[in-house]
C-alpha cells in the first residue's frame, strides 16, 4: 500500500519527497552523545505496569514485524518519568540490519547496535483513539530498547519462534498472553527527548524513552529476524533487513537522562 521503504529508490533520504516533515525540527531517531546530555534530576523513575495488556497477535508489516495489543481499558501501561500523562501500549517491533554491527535507529556516541526495540504507547489519557494521537504532539511515547548480540534472550524466544509464521509481508498469527515487560532491561535508566515516528507519515508526535542499557539476544535469534521478507507470498522475495532510518539533525534539541 504505501510507496515507502528501505531501498535505493524509496528509503529514508527520499521519504521527504512525500513526507515534507522528515526534514523537520523534532525527528527521529538521533545520535545520543551521553556527555551533552542533561541530567534532569527532576525525572522520577517510568513507571511500567503491562499487567492487564492483551496481545492479540503477531504480524509483517512490510516494514517490521509488530506485536499488537488490545485497544481495551487496560490498566495504566505507562506513567511518570518524563510523561504528564498515562500512555496505553499498542503495539510494539522491530528494527535490524543486514549484518550484527547495524541495526538500530538511535545510536550512542556514533555506536550501532543489531537491532532495536519499540513499544509504542498513545495517550488515552487526552485522546479517543491511537489515530488522533499520532499526529498530537503529546500524542506517543516510544520506549526505546538496545539489542546487543550475545547470550540468548529467554523470552524473545516466544516472539523468535513465531517469525517463520509471519515470513510474508500482509501475514499474521496469533500470539496470545505475552508480556513484555520481559524484553525490558535490569536498569530503567534512560534518556528522553522530543522527537517522531520513524517511519513514514513521520509524525512529530513522539516523546522518546531510549533505555541506556541494552538487552542481549543471541545470533541465531537475530538471524530469525533476517528471513522475514518485506515481499508478499507471490512476489519476488525481498529479504527484511536494514529497515532502519539513519539518525537526524537534533536541531538545538536536549535530551535529558535519567538516572535512578
Ligand atoms: N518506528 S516508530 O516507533 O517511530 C513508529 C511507531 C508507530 C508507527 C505507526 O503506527 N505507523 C502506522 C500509522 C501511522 C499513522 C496513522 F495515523 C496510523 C498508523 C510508525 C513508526
Ligand atoms: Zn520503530
Amino acid at each position: 500500500s504505501h510507496c515507502w521503504g528501505y531501498g535505493e529508490d524509496d528509503g529514508p533520504s527520499s521519504w521527504h519527497k512525500g513526507y515534507p516533515i522528515a526534514q523537520g525540527n523534532r525527528q527521529s531517531p538521533i545520535n545520543i552523545v551521553p556527555s551533552e546530555t542533561v541530567h534532569d534530576s527532576s525525572l522520577s523513575p517510568l513507571i511500567v505496569s503491562y499487567e492487564h495488556c492483551t496481545s492479540i497477535g503477531i504480524s509483517n508489516n512490510g516494514c517490521s514485524v509488530a506485536v499488537e495489543y488490545a485497544d481495551t481499558e487496560q490498566g495504566p501501561g505507562i506513567y511518570r518519568g518524563p510523561l504528564s500523562d498515562a500512555y496505553r501500549l499498542k503495539q510494539f517491533h522491530f528494527h535490524w540490519g543486514h549484518k550484527d554491527w547495524h541495526g538500530s535507529e538511535h545510536t550512542v556516541d556514533g555506536k550501532t547496535y543489531t537491532s532495536e526495540l519499540h513499544l509504542v504507547h498513545w495517550n488515552a489519557s487526552k485522546y479517543q483513539t491511537f489515530r488522533e494521537a499520532v499526529a498530537a504532539p503529546d500524542g506517543l511515547a516510544v520506549l526505546g530498547v538496545f539489542l546487543e548480540t550475545g547470550e540468548e534472550h529467554q523470552s524473545l524466544h516466544k516472539i523468535t519462534d513465531a517469525l517463520s509464521m509471519v515470513k510474508f509481508k500482509g501475514s499474521n498469527a496469533d500470539l496470545k498472553d505475552f508480556n513484555p515487560k520481559c524484553l525490558l532491561p535490569k536498569s530503567l535508566n534512560y534518556w528522553t527527548y522530543s522527537g517522531s515516528l520513524t517511519t513514514p507519515p513521520l509524525h512529530e508526535s513522539v516523546t522518546w524513552i531510549v533505555f541506556e542499557e541494552p538487552i542481549e539476544v543471541s545470533k541465531k535469534q537475530m538471524e530469525k529476524f533476517r528471513m522475514l521478507l518485506f515481499s508478499e507470498e507471490e512476489e519476488d522475495e525481498k529479504l527484511m533487513e536494514n529497515n532502519f532510518r539513519p539518525p537526524q539533525p537534533l536541531k538545538g534539541r536536549k535530551v535529558c537522562a535519567s538516572y535512578n
